[in-house]
């Protein structure tokens, strides 16, 4: 054991770098038992903060923090005990970069978009933090061009995909040889010239015919999970966070938007609009994001405001209108709001996700527009992200669900706090129908079926699904069930306290849940290697609801032959009628199977005529509608079906409307013409899933 005496006065970062070169110094390499570091100060707060900060930035595990021993003079000590894991320094199997040896602090863009050329031009600037001696920068990129790398103003010279680092999934190395060889602790500049690709899977770019308004083009990116890199060369995994500033140019009169709060007023020169932007609060690169367009705004409260084509920029701010209420909701149970501003915007709905929780700009599909403010829960879903995800970030893509667990957790308390309990717990029934669905469509032996899965030469989109979303849910209302409600709620504020600013994976987060409950019992009979690594569907909560009782009446009843009234769902939360359109596909493709779809199909009519449901605004019930009318092969409704699918980029639609079609045969030709004729329209990353997804298929 080697000891380690630095003197708390100097601030926090001087503890990293001092506590840094000391580890990286040692002869103790992985695996050590530990290393002790003491310190002595006015402020014991500083060499506790140290302590986390250290783990933050995944320099090591802190395993042991014991402060004010002895207290002399009336200083206050502490002595940190800590352990490099063998896996130390937390390698990242979707990243190449060489984060454990230099670190980018932060970052400037200076870009132009060219929507003839379909690319973004620039550069960026790196600042750079060594961490060990290092004399080379290995950085992510996919598809780049680069034209020119300098350090410190000198030329460096730069290879791509060297060493076998080059792959479908993960993209293209670039090692940068360092003029200089750095020390720990030492910062240096690094500047690259270059372009993105007209194919960069993280850019959509639509033409005017394809955008609302008709006139002008329109450009978004989507960097989660690791798309950053074909925007730019960067550190591309969540462990690391840095800070960025960006200039950005684009043709007048269009408006630029970005992941960061705008500094100034747009700068117009030569018919182009200069826009300026500060990310100050370090994020990892997936949060990057960048948007362009013709864009209109209305203010949505004290720190909100709502962005869209001007079209629609009415309606969008009538449906958030209650942004500001969940993020007071928000704050109260999670803590302060730290990004200063929150704005959302409504993006063309070839937009691939329900929402991207972009700090001070979340992104949302237009299908949440409902008319009603019936699905702005996506939005409590994306500004719970401003704690969870955003503060709080996984380590890397195999403990997502610490980003979505958490998240999908917060939204069904903030939903609950708006509309009452019994409302939370219809929501976590049709969270546990959504789990069963994801687990069987993997199925249940699958490695993706698993809290934490193994991601090793794995696209993490194809590990997407709704699973660490609602089984991390499913966890955590197991831990607070344990513990009470009260206790958890301020353990999730003790938690974002601990890990804000840095990130964590599963068992940072169990010891900290651990020595947080130190003197609950009950916690010691947790099993978290099964939620953790188990496979399959967790234990299900006893879940009690009125709302949900109501729901399985009337199931029962259609079921039975009666025909349904208007009235008997017109007191319901549109989420109440979601449930029961879930439950009416499982029943009809149990039909189905039973080879009785046909008896399901001759009440659809009747169905409609009480409910409207073909007429239905709400996206969310026009798809399980049209999920109910293919699952019991209505041929009346597969092309409604189609144009929902053709029409809605986004995939939790998109991509089970096509598996739905062609899961019967006589469907299939259909069905692919109609995606060939679409795929132009997609976002990249849509076009991508939903061709494997017929790949797949034709396959069997
Ligand atoms: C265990 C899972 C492994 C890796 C997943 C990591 C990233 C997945 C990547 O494909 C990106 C996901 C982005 C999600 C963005 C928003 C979602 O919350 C939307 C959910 C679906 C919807 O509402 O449309
Ligand atoms: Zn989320």
């Amino acid at each position: 054991m080697t000891e380690l005496k630095i003197t708390a006065k100097k601030g926090t970062g001087f503890y990293i770098r001092a506590a840094a070169t000391f580890l990286r110094g040692t002869d103790e390499k992985p695996p050590v038992p530990s290393v002790i570091l003491s310190g002595t100060g006015s402020a014991t707060t500083t060499v506790v903060e140290t302590a986390h900060a250290i783990q933050k930035q995944g320099l090591a595990k802190i395993t042991r923090v014991e402060t004010g021993y002895p207290t002399t003079g009336g200083q206050s000590t502490a002595r940190l005990a800590v352990t490099l894991t063998a896996d130390w320094p937390f390698p990242d199997p979707s990243s190449y970069c060489n984060f454990d040896e230099v670190r980018v602090e932060s970052y400037a863009l200076d870009l132009e978009i060219n929507f003839e050329k379909g690319i973004l031009q620039g550069s960026i600037e790196l600042e750079l933090l060594a961490i060990q001696e290092s004399s080379r920068l290995v950085l992510d990129t996919r598809s780049l061009s680069i034209s020119r790398v300098t350090a410190d103003g000198a030329s460096a010279s730069f290879q791509l995909g060297s060493a076998g680092r080059k792959s479908e999934a993960l993209g293209e190395a670039l090692e940068i040889e360092l003029p200089k060889k750095l020390s720990p602790g030492e910062k240096a500049k690094v500047h690259i010239e270059y372009a993105t690709a007209p194919d960069a899977v993280a850019i959509q770019i639509l033409s005017p015919e394809q955008t609302q308004g008709k006139k002008h083009p329109y450009l978004f990116t989507q960097c989660q999970a690791i798309h950053a890199r074909c925007l730019m060369p960067c550190q591309d995994t969540p462990g690391v966070k840095s800070k960025y500033t960006a200039k950005m140019t684009a043709p007048s009169p269009l408006t630029v938007l970005m992941s960061a709060v705008p500094e100034g007023e747009p700068k117009e020169v030569d018919g182009k609009r200069c826009f300026y932007f500060t990310q100050k609060v370090p994020i990892p690169s997936y949060l990057l994001a960048i948007a362009c367009g013709n864009l209109a705004s209305r203010r949505l409260g004290p720190r909100s405001h709502v962005w869209s084509e001007p079209e629609a920029v009415e309606a969008c701010a009538f449906e958030f209108s209650n942004t500001e209420k969940f993020m007071s909701i928000g704050e109260k149970l999670f803590g302060e709001y730290v990004w200063g501003i929150y704005d959302l915007l409504v993006l063309p709905p070839s937009f691939p996700y329900g929402g991207m929780e972009n700090p001070c700009l979340t992104f949302v599909t237009p299908t949440l527009l409902a008319g009603d403010r019936s699905l702005a829960d996506v939005v409590a879903h994306e500004i719970t992200h401003s704690w969870f995800g955003n503060l709080c970030t996984n380590r890397s893509w195999e403990c997502f669900w610490l980003n979505e667990g958490f998240t999908k957790f917060g939204e069904t308390r903030i939903m609950g706090n708006m509309n009452g309990a019994d409302y939370e717990q219809l929501l976590l029934r049709n969270d546990c129908l959504k789990l069963s669905e994801d687990v069987a469509l993997f199925g249940p032996e699958h490695e993706f079926t698993k809290l934490c899965p193994q991601l090793k030469g794995v696209d993490p989109d194809d590990a997407f699904s709704g699973i660490p979303y609602m089984k991390g849910e499913l966890m955590l209302r197991h831990l607070e069930k344990i513990v009470g409600q009260e206790r958890f709620e301020a353990y999730l504020r003790a938690h974002v306290k601990r890990f804000s600013g840095g990130c964590l994976d599963e068992n940072d987060f169990k010891n900290f849940f651990l020595e947080h409950f130190s003197s609950e019992p009950a916690v010691k009979e947790v099993d978290w290697q099964k939620w953790f690594y188990g496979r399959g569907m967790p234990e299900m909560p006893a879940l009690h609801s009125t709302l949900a009782e109501k729901v399985e009446l009337l199931f029962s009843s259609l079921k039975g032959g009666y025909d349904g009234a208007a009235e008997d769902i017109k007191d319901w939360f549109p989420k109440q009628t979601e449930l029961l359109l879930d439950r009416l596909v499982d029943y009809a493709r149990e039909q189905a199977a039973a080879g009785k779809a046909v008896e399901v199909q001759g009440r659809l009519n009747a169905w409609n005529e009480a409910f409207g449901f073909d007429s239905t605004k709400n996206a969310e019930i026009r798809f399980r509608w049209l999920m109910l009318a293919l699952a019991c092969n209505d041929p009346s409704r597969v092309d409604a079906a189609i144009a929902m699918a053709q029409e809605v980029g986004r995939m939790k639609f998109t991509r089970p409307l096509y598996r739905e079609l062609i899961k019967e045969p006589s469907r299939l030709p259909k069905a692919k013409t109609a995606f060939e004729a679409a795929k132009g329209s997609y976002h990249p990353i849509t076009a991508k899933m939903v061709a494997q997804d017929f790949a797949k298929a034709e396959a069997k």
